[in-house]
């Protein structure tokens, strides 16, 4: 008999806390997962990754954004495309995840407990707050924090939940703003100006450092942002905003420049804050850094060894992906079951409207580190599906090793994007070559046909190259 309730407890349920349950749970233990009623699936699905991924869905089909090219810009599925149009979309899909994630976790024994979790001594977390005010004490030998992130909200800034928002205060909208200022151009910021620039309305992103995704290929971002300036978006790069006021139907954001920007609401996208407040790490004998997030070790293990945490509150790269598999590695690690490593090599994908994704290496990482590369480069437009689509301006670009053929990166921009990446970062990850590629009969006419394009073109200049060298 052990002396615990639990062999796991995991707090929160978004993809880290559901994929260390599960593991766990798959390995013959007692697991208890708590979150609030209301959060079930974490913020990936009721506020985060799931609600903007689908809304975007709901912007590119009701706009007709995608089939302007070939039926003219002034294409619409719908004509007055409303809130409720895009949101009806958007809760019947967090409404299927959720109970996708129930079902998950009962299905596999899981006890789900509904309330917030807090830390009344190592290994014993109180439970107070389910949906009947009903309090409990829960201990386990086990217990993986999975709490997330918040949006972080500067002190100097009055959030109204009209006209002032955070990125989860978005979603509750009730018309779409003729005009928004969005505060921060990181993927959140990003993605939801190109959402509202697509539904017409005038957006101004500001941001205080001098580019916008510095982690991103340069010439896709700046495909990106020609893109967005087409649909009436203004950057405003290297400002701060230093000022908010609200009138009773507008609002002006001040910059420290002296700029004054008249809008009908500002979405603030300036990062995230873990969730780590209300969990009284203190009893447990761990304490977050100032943006709440908790150090762990290779393990996912926090200096409390029986203790471990993953996803968000663990900082970079904060993501659902990741998340998940560093729910399932934490779990493993506690029961001693053997586990690889996660693959060093990770995609990024980025839902602005057209979408981004990459793998690898990128051409200032190559070239800071003295790796000689070629480029190979397929332009949507050239490929029979690129003209059915009516996909004029999507691109994928590859990075080859001049001297072992071997493929470094690969950088996609527009349509279908976040799945195409998977092809090159499945040969990267074999260690393969672009010959492999250029070997390679794909489907006709497809997408994926921009890596044979793209091959042959690396391959083309490195054999003028070769060519010159030898003679
Ligand atoms: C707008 C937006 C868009 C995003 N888009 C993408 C994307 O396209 N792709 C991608 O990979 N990632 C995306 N992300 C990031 C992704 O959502 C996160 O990486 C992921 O949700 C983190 O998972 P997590 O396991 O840390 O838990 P989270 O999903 O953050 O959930 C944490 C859960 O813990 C609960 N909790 C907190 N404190 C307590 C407590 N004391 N007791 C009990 N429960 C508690 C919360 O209620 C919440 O349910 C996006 C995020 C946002 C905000
Ligand atoms: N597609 C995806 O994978 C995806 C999508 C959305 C979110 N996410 C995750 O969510 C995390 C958080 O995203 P985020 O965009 O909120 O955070 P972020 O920290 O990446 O970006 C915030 C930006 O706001 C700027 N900023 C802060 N204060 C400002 C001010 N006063 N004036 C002007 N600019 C200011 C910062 O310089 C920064 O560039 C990301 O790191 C990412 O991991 C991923």
């Amino acid at each position: 008999m052990s002396a615990y309730d639990y062999d796991l407890i995991v707090i929160g349920s978004g993809p880290g806390g559901q994929k260390a349950a599960i593991a766990a749970a798959k390995l013959g233990k007692r697991v208890a997962v708590v979150d609030r009623h209301d959060m079930v699936g974490g913020v990936c699905v009721n506020t985060g990754t799931i609600p903007s991924k689908t809304l975007r869905e709901a912007v590119h089909y009701l706009t007709g954004m995608s089939q302007r090219e070939l039926y003219g810009a002034s294409y619409r599925v719908k004509q007055d495309i409303t809130i409720a149009d895009l949101m009806a979309r958007t809760q019947h899909v967090i409404g299927r995840e959720v109970e996708v994630v129930r079902a998950q976790l009962m299905r596999n024994g899981v006890h789900l407990v509904s309330g917030l979790g807090r830390f009344t001594d190592p290994h014993t977390v109180a439970v107070e707050g389910g949906p009947r005010g009903e309090r409990t004490s829960l201990t386990g030998e086990y217990v993986v924090i999975a709490t997330g992130t918040r949006p972080a909200r500067p002190p100097e800034v009055d959030f109204d939940e009209a006209r002032v928002l955070d990125s989860d205060e978005i979603l509750s909208l009730d018309r779409i703003p003729s005009s928004l200022v969005v505060v921060g151009a990181g993927v959140i910021g990003i993605e939801y100006a190109s959402m509202f620039a697509a539904l017409g309305c005038r957006v101004t992103v500001v941001e205080q450092r001098e580019r916008m995704l510095e982690f991103c290929d340069p010439e896709i971002v700046e495909s990106l942002k020609f893109h967005l300036r087409d649909l009436a978006v203004t950057f405003r790069f290297g400002e701060k905003v230093v000022d908010v006021a609200v009138g009773e139907h507008a609002t002006v954001t001040s910059l420290a420049s002296g700029k004054r920007i008249p809008a009908e609401a500002v979405m603030y996208s300036a990062g995230r804050q873990g969730m780590t407040d209300a969990l009284g790490l203190e009893h447990a004998g761990l304490t977050a850094d100032k943006r709440g997030r908790l150090a762990v070790d290779d393990h996912y293990r926090t200096e409390v060894p029986h203790i471990y945490a993953v996803g968000d509150v663990i900082g970079f790269p904060a993501l659902a992906a990741t998340s998940m598999d560093q729910g399932r590695l934490a779990a493993y690690h506690a029961f001693g079951e053997p586990a690889n490593e996660l693959a060093a090599l990770q995609p990024i994908g980025i839902y602005t409207i057209p979408e981004i994704s990459y793998c690898g290496a990128t051409e200032a990482e190559l070239t800071s580190s003295s790796i000689p590369y070629e480029i190979g480069t397929a332009r949507y437009r050239e490929l029979a599906r690129g003209q059915i689509a009516g996909d004029s301006y999507g691109m994928l670009k590859l990075l080859v090793s001049t001297e072992d053929r071997k493929l470094l990166g690969v950088h996609v921009f527009g349509t279908g994007a976040t799945d195409l990446v998977h092809i090159g970062q499945a040969v990267m990850g074999c260690g393969g070559t672009v010959d492999y590629l250029v070997d390679t009969v794909f489907n006709y006419p497809t997408l994926s046909e921009a890596y044979k394009v793209a091959a042959l073109d690396a391959t083309n200049k490195i054999r003028a190259l070769a060519r010159f060298t030898t003679t």
